[in-house]
């Protein structure tokens, strides 16, 4: 992809991030700027603080200092019921698909729904919104099976479908093609791109997987020991003779 993006609106702002836990600082200065309708993709080695970085940005996790702005609201500053609220702009994909296995697909799509009241207002019938998510992941029939029935790609795209039903305007991606096979990592990572490319969503990609950021980024950051090492697009960093960076694209 590697398609910078012309219309420079930041959806969100992180300046100086830091946290810690103990003695371990895990984010030491971290910053970035996502763009509307951009594929971010960070990358960065286990334990770098992807993941603490993601909690961050979502409140999940209190940072020690630093700035967080998403769609012009600092994060620190919102009391739990704008954090919540703001949680509606911003879905997640965790890594595995995290469904509750006693739940049928259509009551893990209605979840979300009932526990974000406020976005929709009182829905009468979850039906219209339901099929219009696992319809946008082409898994319309899959309504009422249980999440047993699934196979694992499946899984993904109706935690996909989960995570889109709330309309988000940004999408952070955890891993999202880990476990899969070639084939299927594929199709999800086509399904993402055509969901950007249908609500104009911007999102986080964080992968470990190199064609999935060939695929999908327009820009990529490395981090290392906390803070950004190197930022630019695929084709940049995929050809950078610096050894920190070429240990990602081997
Ligand atoms: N709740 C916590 N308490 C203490 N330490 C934590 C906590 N959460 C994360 N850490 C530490 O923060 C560091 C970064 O963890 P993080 O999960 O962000 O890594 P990551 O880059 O996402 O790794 P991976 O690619 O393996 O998922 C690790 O050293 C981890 O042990």
């Amino acid at each position: 992809m590697s398609t910078t993006i012309q219309n420079k609106n930041p959806i969100i702002e992180i300046k100086d991030l830091q946290k810690s836990y103990g003695d371990n600082h895990v984010l030491d200065g971290f910053h970035m700027v996502l763009y509307e309708g951009e594929n971010l993709v960070i990358m960065g080695k286990s334990g770098s603080g992807k993941s603490v970085m993601i909690k961050c940005l979502i409140g999940l996790e209190e940072h020690d200092s630093g700035s967080i702005v998403v769609m012009g609201k600092e994060i620190s500053e919102l009391d739990h019921e704008e954090l919540d609220e703001l949680r509606t702009e911003v879905g997640f994909l965790f890594q595995g698909s995290a469904l509750y296995d006693s739940m049928t697909v259509r009551e893990n799509l209605e979840f979300p729904l009932r526990r974000h009241k406020k976005k929709f207002g009182k829905i009468k019938d979850t039906t219209p919104l339901v099929m219009e998510a696992l319809e946008n992941v082409g898994l319309a029939h899959t309504l009422n099976l249980m999440p047993e029935e699934l196979s694992g790609g499946m899984k993904r795209r109706i935690a996909l479908a989960r995570t889109l039903i709330l309309q988000p305007k940004i999408i952070l991606y955890d891993e999202p093609t880990t476990g899969l096979d070639p084939i299927t990592a594929k199709e999800i990572l086509l399904l993402m791109m055509s969901i950007q490319k249908k609500y104009n969503t911007s999102a986080i990609i964080i992968t470990h997987d190199v064609d999935c950021a060939r695929m999908i980024s327009n820009r990529m950051i490395l981090l290392v020991d906390g803070i950004n090492y190197i930022e630019g697009s695929f084709e940049e960093l995929s050809i950078s003779t610096d050894p920190k960076v070429q240990a990602f694209f081997k």
